[in-house]
């Protein structure tokens, strides 16, 4: 099964958390959940350059990479991801979506609302479990 390395950042301003909807995909698991921006990292690329590549990419945005949260590891029916979360923070809220159909800025309470990948629901429920 192909093995997929992804970065996703979770973005903070003012107490809320970006999260971003996909749209269509031909995995039905995948099309129109939410996520945390992001994507595959490229060969010989860090981590961190990969992140700030996706983010400038998917939403024009310049983002500050804070520290390394949780790396999930989840197989999906037909792919396998390892997938790296970073806590980030920006200085601005202004943004273009260039491949997500929706947006929501939320408190960490609310997070669970979403309808999430699944690879992210980890990642969700210890953000809603911590203080910072
Ligand atoms: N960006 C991102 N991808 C995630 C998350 N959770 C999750 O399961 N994924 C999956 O990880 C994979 C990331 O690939 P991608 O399609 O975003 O990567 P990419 O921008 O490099 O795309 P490409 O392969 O079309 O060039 C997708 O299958 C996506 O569904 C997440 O929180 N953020």
């Amino acid at each position: 099964m192909k093995q997929f390395k992804v970065v996703a950042a979770i973005i903070a301003h003012e107490n809320k958390v970006l999260c971003l909807q996909r749209g269509k995909n031909k995995y039905d698991y995948i099309a129109n959940k939410y996520e945390f921006p992001g994507g595959k990292i490229e060969s010989g690329e860090t981590v961190e350059e990969a992140l700030k590549r996706e983010i400038l990419e998917e939403l024009q945005l310049d983002i500050t990479i804070q520290k390394p949260f949780l790396i999930v590891n989840h197989n999906y029916p037909d792919f396998s991801i390892t997938l790296h979360s970073y806590l980030c923070t920006t200085n601005t809220t202004n943004f273009t979506l260039t491949e997500h159909v929706d947006f929501k800025w939320l408190n960490k309470e609310e997070l669970a609302q979403l309808d999430w990948a699944a690879a992210d629901i980890p990642i969700v429920k210890s953000l809603m479990q911590t203080n910072d």
